[in-house]
């Protein structure tokens, strides 16, 4: 976990020096942004930001950044771990929710990486780290350090998230809400901006394929309980809801 942050730092430390001001959205590979395009944001989030596919691992591994030179082994060893944990989350999940065994392996094949860097900000009453947003993923493993900035919604008030070293933050995304027919919620999450700290986080959005279709499952549908959700292929919920923004079709071109 800290040769991840630190390859990654180390990644937006070097896009300071010599980067121009906005994307480089790339149909393969990645997309680092950072929000000093007023124009074209309409708001300005107060981070920077690197996106990529990890799945399958070895086709996309050298499409990503290499330099640092370490990048692509240090946060694939990330992402092979990350991998496991959430199949483990995913197990334990299925089980509680009375799915059958395996429900979830075809729906949680596909890793994206979304690493954000939010510097100190010197009025934080002016702009947000993230604004607030529900995952479009089945879960999100977020690993923040000890870092603070981090909010959830919990009864209509926003609620700071504890900043816990060597934790990690598990968000239940849009797919787990509708596959578990509304059981399990999907949680508002925003990152609020500081002053003096620095806030490194990175999110891993496992995901379904793009051709999966979700639906709630059958087994959590009744009379009682109709379903509440239509069904859908993944790729079409991205593209219906514009799930990752301007950044939408460059991900759904990566992740064909
Ligand atoms: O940077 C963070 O801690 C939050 C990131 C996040 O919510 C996201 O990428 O969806
Ligand atoms: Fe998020």
């Amino acid at each position: 976990m800290a040769d991840a942050m630190n390859v990654l730092k180390e990644f937006f430390d070097m896009q300071a020096e010599d980067t121009k001001s906005g994307t480089v959205p790339q149909s393969k590979g990645y997309i680092y942004t950072n929000s000093t395009d007023y124009a074209k944001d309409g708001v300005h989030l107060w981070r920077e930001n690197i996106k990529h596919t990890c799945h399958p691992l070895e086709e996309c591994i050298h499409l990503w950044p290499d330099k640092p030179t370490r990048y692509q082994e240090v946060i694939a060893a990330y992402i092979v771990e990350i991998q496991k944990l959430s199949s483990r989350i995913l197990e334990i999940i299925c089980e509680g929710l009375g799915l059958k065994q395996g429900y979830f392996k075809d729906t949680s094949e596909v890793q994206l990486l979304s690493s954000n860097f939010y510097p100190p900000c010197p009025d934080p009453s002016l702009t947000l780290g993230i604004l607030p947003h529900y995952d479009p993923s089945l879960l999100t493993i977020l690993y923040q350090g000890g870092a603070t900035g981090l909010q959830v919604m919990k009864d209509n008030q926003w609620v700071n998230v504890g900043a816990i070293p060597n934790a990690f933050v598990v968000n239940i995304g849009n797919q787990l809400e509708i596959i578990s027919n509304k059981k399990l919620k999907s949680v508002k999450h925003r990152v609020v901006t500081r002053t003096h700290e620095t806030r490194l986080s990175i999110a891993t959005f496992v995901n379904p394929s793009p051709d999966c279709v979700i639906e709630p499952a059958k087994i959590l549908v009744s009379e009682q309980e109709p379903s509440l959700y239509t069904a859908s292929q993944y790729k079409d919920y991205v593209r219906r809801n514009n799930a990752f923004g301007e950044y939408t079709a460059a991900i759904q071109n990566a992740l064909r």
